[in-house]
């Protein structure tokens, strides 16, 4: 079975509208690396945000490995998921050092391990400098790869 599933997945934004996404059906195997093309505003960024849990599809039904996260009977939420997701924005906190924001979701790690695990992901983008610096005192590429280290 592929490692993501979706099944006829489709968004309504509004019951008036034509729907952002209609009745995609899509197998990603694991390990595979796929993009999704199209014209801008044609669905992409809310497909991922279905997959990922952000938001709700109006129909049909996600798998990811072996599990129903979404259907007419199944929802679970995103910290569940497993799911990594970089932003268009970047979605960086504002308010925290580029290291707490790499380690944000690590909530049951120690603080030793945080930073070690920061340090670690922070060289693997290149920014093994930055992390006690704050969002905005990077560049747009530089908070880019903060989003990917986090993720
Ligand atoms: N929160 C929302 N409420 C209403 N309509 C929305 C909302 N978010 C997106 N849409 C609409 O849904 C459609 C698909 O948007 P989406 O963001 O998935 O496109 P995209 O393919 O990622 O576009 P781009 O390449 O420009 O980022 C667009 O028509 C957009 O205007």
């Amino acid at each position: 079975m592929s490692f993501i599933q979706l099944k006829q997945l489709t968004k309504l934004y509004s019951k008036t509208d034509t729907p952002a996404v209609d009745k995609i059906d899509l197998e990603i195997e694991k390990g595979e690396i796929i993009t999704l093309l199209g014209p801008s505003g044609c669905g992409k960024t809310t497909t991922l945000r279905m997959i990922a849990g952000f938001e709700q599809p109006t129909n049909g039904s996600i798998i990811i490995d072996s599990n129903e996260v979404f259907s007419n009977r199944t929802y679970l939420p995103p910290e569940k998921r497993g799911i990594g997701m970089v932003f268009q924005d970047y979605a960086l906190f504002p308010h925290l050092t580029i290291e707490k924001n790499v380690t944000f979701g690590l909530t049951k790690w120690s603080n030793r391990d945080k930073k070690d695990r920061a340090k670690e992901v922070l060289e693997l983008v290149g920014l093994a400098e930055y992390g006690k610096r704050y969002p905005n005192e990077l560049s747009g590429g530089q908070q880019q790869r903060v989003a990917l280290a986090r993720a």
